[in-house]
């Protein structure tokens, strides 16, 4: 298998082939705004054609500076929160393993939060560090990150002075606007721009999400070959045929049955963040307009152990993604122990991954008969290649199916609306009838 399979097959019997036939001239018409570039949001549509046209210089550029820090440090923090590290953290996660030997740094993230626990352990952390820093804000003005970046650059100059913290800490930012700009300006910081027509969600393959995934070990080059080829692949395929494109139409179908919510199911521990990721992605791009499907993720099988009741039995506004890997890597063998007192003397010599497929497949199979549509995606191995082909594949399913819907999938305005609240509780100066309104309440 070399190709990502997407599969249907167990969508069950509220997809009706037909219906897919029917959405045919209104995922054309998506296609032509998505090629001419005149569907709302238009102007951040930068990251559909961005991995071909990526340079190789910058490719190159960040990877040297990636190597530069991890000559420095051995750890790097990054400071970012929503589109700005959760596309990073994700391919981290999926591709550096959980225990052992990293073959890049040891990652940390901060400015996800505003929890200051979190920051005094991380910060007496980093003491006895060597400490690289990658902070990211494409609005430089993002209150989470910029507190976490106050606290974090006060420690870096303390423990390597102006100079020496200069030479660890690389923002990336907007080309030309925002505070975060204008800071790294006047300090001389390293600097990676943000395309202006990239918004946070969009951004994992620009080098908001690539200097820290290179920075941990990882191969950018083939992620960036792996999203080059799905950009081909999805833009020329026959649209029914189309991954991507039946991704979008089978969840629009879907939701128009009453499907509200969509579970992102996967069978590793190492994907929980693609998950998150990908709630933000389908989240902030569909959520408006008071419509959307509302994007939930579970991890298998440790999920079914808590959530598995509720899927099963609970309210029928489920319908559930699976994100599936072909080759599980690794065999590890279930021991022969030559007893049988635990019952799973059948199962010994037999992979750990098998357990795991098989469960997959039970648990399909159980969801669908409960009435929950299951949908597959499937990559053949967990990669460099496969991730950032999986990354293009769900920014493109998303674009599409937001036009479906009929939202615009590249703006955010609802999340002011907790920030004007924050600011006026906090005292910002021009906030005080705001802060009186909300005090008084
Ligand atoms: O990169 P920035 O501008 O700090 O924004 C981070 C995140 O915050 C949001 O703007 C929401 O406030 C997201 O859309 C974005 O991913």
């Amino acid at each position: 298998m070399d190709q990502l399979i997407f599969d249907d097959g167990m969508a069950g019997s509220l997809l009706r082939q037909h219906e897919l036939e029917d959405l045919k001239a209104q995922l054309e018409a998506v296609d032509r705004m998505l090629d001419e570039k005149d569907g709302p949001g238009s102007e951040f549509l930068g990251w559909l054609d961005w991995p071909a046209q990526l340079e190789t210089t910058e490719l190159k550029q960040i990877q040297k500076v990636a190597e530069h820090l991890q000559g420095l440090a051995d750890v790097l923090v990054v400071i970012g929160i929503g589109g700005s590290y959760l596309g990073a953290r994700a391919a981290i996660e999926m591709l550096t393993p959980t225990f052992g030997t990293l073959k890049g740094m040891e990652v940390h993230y901060a400015g996800h939060h505003l929890n200051g626990e979190y920051m005094t352990e991380l910060l007496a952390y980093l003491e006895n560090k060597q400490v690289a820093v990658n902070v990211i804000s494409k609005s430089g003005t993002t209150t989470e990150p910029a507190i976490a970046f106050r606290l974090i650059k006060e420690m870096m100059e303390r423990k390597y002075g102006k100079s020496g913290a200069k030479e660890r800490i690389v923002v990336t930012t907007d080309a030309a606007r925002g505070a975060l700009k204008n800071l790294a300006d006047k300090e001389g910081y390293e600097t990676f721009v943000i395309p202006d027509d990239i918004g946070g969600r969009y951004s994992v393959l620009t080098p908001v999400g690539l200097l820290p995934i290179a920075a941990a070990g990882i191969d950018i080059e083939a992620m960036i070959r792996g999203a080059r080829e799905a950009q081909a692949l999805y833009l020329d395929q026959p649209i029914l045929d189309n991954a991507c494109y039946r991704y979008a139409a089978i969840r629009n179908i879907l939701h128009r049955k009453g499907k509200t919510t969509e579970i992102l199911a996967t069978f590793d521990p190492a994907f929980q963040y693609l998950g998150e990721w990908w709630k933000q992605l389908f989240g902030e791009s569909e959520g408006k307009d008071h419509m959307g499907i509302f994007p939930a993720s579970l991890q298998m099988t440790t999920d079914l152990h808590s959530m598995g009741q509720y899927v099963q039995d609970g309210q029928r506004i489920l319908f559930e993604t699976m994100v599936l890997v072909a080759d599980n890597g690794q065999e590890l063998l279930i021991p022969d122990t030559g007893e049988d007192d635990d019952g799973l003397g059948y199962l010994a010599g037999k992979p750990v991954s098998l357990v795991n497929h098989k469960a997959m497949e039970g648990t399909a199979m159980a969801h669908m008969d409960g009435g929950v549509p299951v949908l597959k995606i499937t990559i053949p191995k967990k990669s460099a290649y496969w991730t950032g082909h999986l990354f293009y594949f769900f920014m493109k399913a998303c674009a599409v199916s937001g036009y479906l819907l009929g939202v615009n999938p590249f703006n955010q305005p609802g999340v002011e609306a907790y920030k004007a609240n924050m600011f006026a509780l906090l005292g910002k100066p021009g906030s005080e009838t705001l802060k009186e309104e909300l005090e008084r309440r």
